[in-house]
């Protein structure tokens, strides 16, 4: 369940616990005295010079989008260069699965695949009993539609996702769609991946190595309007993602809130055009906390449903990453070791298999 529990003493700082499947986690809040400059809106950064032929100008929007990541670890981001005729067909075909029968999506059940991809459907508890709150469909990296093919041993293509992926046979089209939208957003995420890199202090092709089959999850996520009466308002509780990054798309409905240092909720409307990009743990982890993993949330308060898909970003599933030699020095120690990004996946797929056991649950998916 998605317990999140605010301490209510505003006056000084707090601990802020939220609960992702079966993990529990915190983050400090600064209030008062403590309270720190933070952020009451989300930045929109134009990335267009990412495509630049010019270095100067790389290194420009790198450091914009770096200061953007060190402080508020989200960003809106426009001139990305997708196609919004593909982003619309996705739309189309996501909310024509979801709306097929229970039976139909059943076909592809997450909790049937050994990896979990698939459809699965989240509930919350009611008066009435649990009703269904959200559905999702994940899908993950399949190295035989990488636009540039991958050279893998049997036991390092066993570990891509996609290799598990489940698909309906309804929507015609939804397949190959949803494929193409894999290859174009697997394209932009290696080119965003050079301006962390210039924004971290490295090489631009400092990551390179390490995304030739990256890990890559897709949700379409479905989330139905909230009931008054539910135990809980979230409709996806208070996490942060646990990759390198996240490209979002959102409806016009919106609901996504964003957790600022000093405990507020800032709210994240649509911004037609834009993706929304955040940064995860692994990223946090690896860049020494230069980078911030910020909480967030999504509480669809309207009478409409929503539909949004995540792409969810991060390196190759054999990676052991430790801290990048830039973001460390004699004075900032490395505040980690190496994870490897396997294990670590892992056991996220293995905790969200436990919480399904329990019953009503909280609509964190195992990326
Ligand atoms: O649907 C959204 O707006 C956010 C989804 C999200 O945060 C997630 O799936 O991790
Ligand atoms: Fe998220």
């Amino acid at each position: 369940m998605s317990a999140t529990t605010t301490v209510t003493a505003k006056s000084e700082s707090y601990e802020y616990y939220y609960h992702e499947n079966t993990w529990d986690n915190k983050r400090r809040v600064l209030v008062g005295a403590d309270a720190l400059d933070t952020f009451s809106a989300i930045p929109l950064v134009d990335v267009g010079r990412i495509f630049s032929e010019n270095i100067e100008e790389r290194k420009a929007v790198a450091e914009e989008i770096a200061n953007v990541c060190k402080k508020v670890g989200f960003m809106y981001i426009r001139n990305h260069g997708i196609s919004q005729e593909l982003i619309d067909r996705v739309y189309n075909l996501s909310r024509r699965f979801h709306a097929q029968p229970k039976e139909i999506k059943q076909e592809c059940y997450a909790h049937n695949n050994q990896e979990l991809r698939g459809w699965n459907e989240h509930f919350v508890q009611t008066p009435q009993g649990p009703v269904p709150k959200k559905g999702s469909f994940v899908y993950s990296y399949d190295p035989d539609n990488d636009p540039v093919l991958p050279q893998l041993t049997p036991e390092q293509r066993a570990m891509c996702l996609g290799t598990f992926n489940q698909w309906p046979s309804r929507p015609v089209g939804f397949r190959d769609t949803m494929l193409l939208y894999q290859r174009e957003l697997l394209t932009f995420s290696r080119r965003l991946m050079h301006a962390f890199a210039l924004g971290l202090g490295c090489e631009e092709t400092y990551f390179d190595e390490y995304v030739t089959a990256p890990f890559v999850s897709i949700i379409l996520q479905h989330y139905l309007p909230t009931y008054p009466d539910a135990e809980d308002l979230d409709s996806l509780g208070a996490h942060t993602d646990y990759e390198t990054f996240t490209i979002l798309n959102q409806d016009a409905v919106g609901g996504l809130e964003v957790l600022n240092r000093n405990g507020v909720y800032v709210p994240v409307p649509h911004i037609p055009g834009t993706f929304v990009v955040n940064i995860g743990d692994f990223l946090e982890r690896i860049s020494n906390d230069t980078f911030v993993s910020t909480v967030h949330r999504v509480r669809n308060a309207t009478s409409r449903e929503r539909y949004s898909f995540p792409f969810f970003f991060s390196f190759n599933m054999d990676a052991d990453m430790g801290v990048i030699p830039s973001c460390a020095s004699e004075s900032n120690p490395p505040k980690y070791g190496t994870r490897n990004l396997y294990k670590f996946t892992k056991e996220m797929r293995e905790r969200a298999k436990e919480s399904h056991q329990t019953g009503v649950k909280n609509g964190v998916d195992a990326n």
